[in-house]
């Protein structure tokens, strides 16, 4: 959970502090203000690096600035830790973690696991599979302690074959070698990502069952496996293949995560604002997951309002008022939150105020 924030170079910042509530915080002001660049900064950290936004990362230091800085401490279990990040146009120059320089960024991002709603998150029913695969992941990412080790060596595995398919020397027994390698690793990730996936599903049908009933989403992951046939078969079956286009066709990095709703196809079927509904029930599905892993995590909530009609932005808010994890909502004012966020739920929010990069706070809570 992020105790507080400090932002220099940062998009329009030229230099803000935040510090939120555990619980609900509101953050408020005129387009172009500044509140997306705030939530932006914070997913920075918890994602390793990435924006929600899309577009060029080079355009998060401010305009005519060298490099943008972040500073936070993160509440993790009893511990409380100091993350730092510079970031010049070309990429991150400087990586903090309580002082010392960490081996990877996945070592800051493990410790704010941040979760996003914004406009893009229907890319999660419209987009390409690989970002479901990503999402999925990066559940497992925080919650089976294996994960990231078996990924880690899956990915080497993966680097390894596709190098030495593409080596136009290609030695037979090499090439077993990193067959059975990638096979293994390959099936030990799909049977973490099985698993998890049915315990993400049964919380996404519920949050689904609340926000729009008349959605009935079903997830299938397909490993492009046939039936009965393992991952080194398949290895086999596809080498020929894989040595003409040198790349590797199967494995970990080619299973699909497909979305129905109604048993069809979600991204043939439905509108932009019950993909919407789709792809904010699949985010919110991972916050209870998270949490039963003994983590808190930081949800960012940007322009809840658009392409929702009233009542499901109503109910969407009201569960969001009501989570127990630290949740950061934009706004251009408070009546786009009521009467959801009301008198009684607005009264225990921590308010802020964003003007031209400059973000104060503006209420006496707990
Ligand atoms: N690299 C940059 N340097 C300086 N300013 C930038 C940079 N990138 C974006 N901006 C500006 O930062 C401002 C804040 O953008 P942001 O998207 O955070 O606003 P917002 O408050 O979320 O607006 P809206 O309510 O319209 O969504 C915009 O005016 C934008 O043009």
């Amino acid at each position: 959970m992020l105790a507080d924030l400090r932002l220099t170079d940062f998009r329009n910042y030229r230099e803000a502090e935040i510090a939120p509530s555990s619980g609900l915080n509101i953050i408020l002001g005129d387009n172009g203000s500044g509140k997306t660049s705030l939530l932006e900064a914070i997913y920075f950290i918890g994602s390793g690096g990435r924006s929600f936004r899309g577009g060029r990362l080079s355009r998060l230091v401010r305009d005519g600035a060298e490099a943008a800085t972040l500073f936070a401490r993160v509440d993790h279990g009893e511990h409380q830790h100091r993350l730092g990040i510079r970031r010049a146009p070309s990429g991150i120059e400087s990586l903090k973690l309580n002082g010392a320089t960490p081996g990877a960024l996945s070592d800051v991002a493990v410790l704010l696991p941040v979760l996003a709603l914004h406009p893009q998150s229907v890319d999660l029913v419209f987009g390409p599979s690989a970002l479901r695969r990503r999402f999925l992941d990066w559940g497992m990412f925080h919650v089976e302690h294996s994960f990231l080790a078996t990924w880690k060596e899956a990915n080497a595995a993966l680097k390894q074959r596709n190098a030495l398919l593409r080596s136009g020397r290609v030695s037979p027994r090499e090439l077993r070698y990193w067959d059975q390698k990638l096979a293994a690793s390959s099936g030990s990730i799909e049977q973490l990502r099985s698993g998890y996936l049915a315990r993400l599903k049964a919380r996404w049908q519920s949050v689904l069952a609340m926000l729009a009933p008349e959605l009935k989403g079903g997830l299938v992951l397909q490993t492009g496996l046939r039936d009965g046939e393992s991952y080194l078969d398949a290895l086999a079956r596809t080498r020929d293949e894989d040595l003409r286009r040198g790349f590797t066709h199967t494995g970990f990095h080619r299973s699909e995560l497909k979305m129905t709703v109604g048993g069809t196809l979600a991204r043939d079927r439905v509108s932009r604002g019950q993909a919407k509904i789709l792809a904010y029930g699949l985010v919110l599905a991972q916050l209870p997951l998270i949490e039963e892993a003994g983590k808190i995590c930081t949800l960012l909530v940007d322009d809840l309002g658009s392409e929702l009609d009233h009542e499901h932005r109503m109910t969407l808010l009201r569960f969001l008022a009501a989570g127990s994890h630290q949740t950061l909502i934009t706004a251009v004012d408070r009546n786009q939150l009521a009467p959801a966020v009301d008198e009684k739920t607005g009264a225990a929010a921590r308010l802020f105020h964003v003007e031209h990069g400059r973000v104060q706070r503006i209420s006496d809570d707990p």
